[in-house]
This record gives C-alpha cells, sequence and structure tokens, in this order.
C-alpha cells in the first residue's frame, strides 16, 4: 500500500494518541493494590480485558516502531544494555527504584523519603519490589 505524505502524518497522528491511551492499561490495576504474579482472584473476564489492552499496546508500539522507522528489536537490546550499566545488579536486583535515588555506596540520596528501610538501598528486594506482584 502506497500511503500519500498527508496520509503518512495523519498515522503517525493517529498512533501516537493510541499510545497514549496506555493509561488505559494502567486502569485496570487502578485499585488493584498489590497484584500477585498470575493474578489469582481475578474474573475470567477482567483477564480477558487486560490481554486485550496489553496487545493494543504492544501493536500500536510496533506500528509506530515501523512507521518511524525503528528496529524495535535492536532498540530494546540496546536499552537493556544501557539499562545493565545505569542500574547494576549489585544495587537494584530486584528493586524498581531510580538511579537518582541510590548513591554509589548503595545508600539513599537526599530526595529519598526517610520511611523508606535503610536496607531498601542495599539491592536487597525492598517493600515495593517483592518479585511476586506486579
Ligand atoms: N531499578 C530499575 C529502574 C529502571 N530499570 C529499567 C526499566 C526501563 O527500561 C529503564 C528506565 O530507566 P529510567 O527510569 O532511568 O529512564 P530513562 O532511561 O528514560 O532515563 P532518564 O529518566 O534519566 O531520562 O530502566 C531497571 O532495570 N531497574
Amino acid at each position: 500500500m502506497v500511503l500519500s505524505r498527508l496520509d503518512q502524518c495523519m498515522e503517525l497522528h493517529f498512533i501516537i494518541i493510541k499510545v497514549g491511551e496506555v493509561g488505559e492499561l494502567s486502569e485496570i490495576f487502578q485499585w488493584k493494590g498489590e497484584v500477585p504474579r498470575g493474578l489469582p482472584g481475578w474474573k475470567e473476564e477482567e483477564k480477558q480485558h487486560l490481554q486485550e489492552e496489553i496487545s493494543n499496546v504492544l501493536l500500536y508500539l510496533v506500528r509506530l516502531s515501523d512507521v518511524c522507522r525503528v528496529d524495535l528489536g535492536k532498540a530494546a537490546m540496546r536499552k537493556m544494555e544501557h539499562n545493565a550499566i545505569k542500574y547494576p545488579i549489585k544495587l537494584f536486583k530486584g528493586s524498581s527504584r531510580k538511579y537518582t535515588e541510590i548513591n554509589e555506596n548503595g545508600g539513599a540520596t537526599a530526595a529519598v523519603d526517610s520511611s523508606i528501610p535503610a536496607d531498601a538501598n542495599t539491592g536487597k528486594k525492598d517493600g515495593n519490589d517483592g518479585g511476586e506482584t506486579v
């Protein structure tokens, strides 16, 4: 299929709006609290809805990458390599905290809430990163 320049611009605009709908996916989790791996206790229709929203996001990202000529596989591998440098296992294993929150000794930076237990900065799992929850 050959698209005109205007059609291509409109398609890109449309895809970006759709990717913005990733909020619909997060809404599913909004009132769920901590979600265990495998979603025990979720109704079949809730799991089905989740499956559809995740697929929507994936399909729009694949399309967006194609329109923008981004090699998605390569880009993701490259990002993972960068993550490994920025988030060394020693400090971040099992943690979803941002690098700006932890200094090079594994301690919390001033920006971090003092209510977080000290061992949360040693690379051990903290309360938010139980591994078995989403
Ligand atoms: N404890 C963490 C935190 C993040 N990540 C990964 C998940 C994402 O792939 C990426 C996100 O990284 P940042 O939050 O640092 O975001 P950016 O890469 O966009 O960096 P910046 O916010 O400095 O622009 O890192 C990780 O592996 N472990």
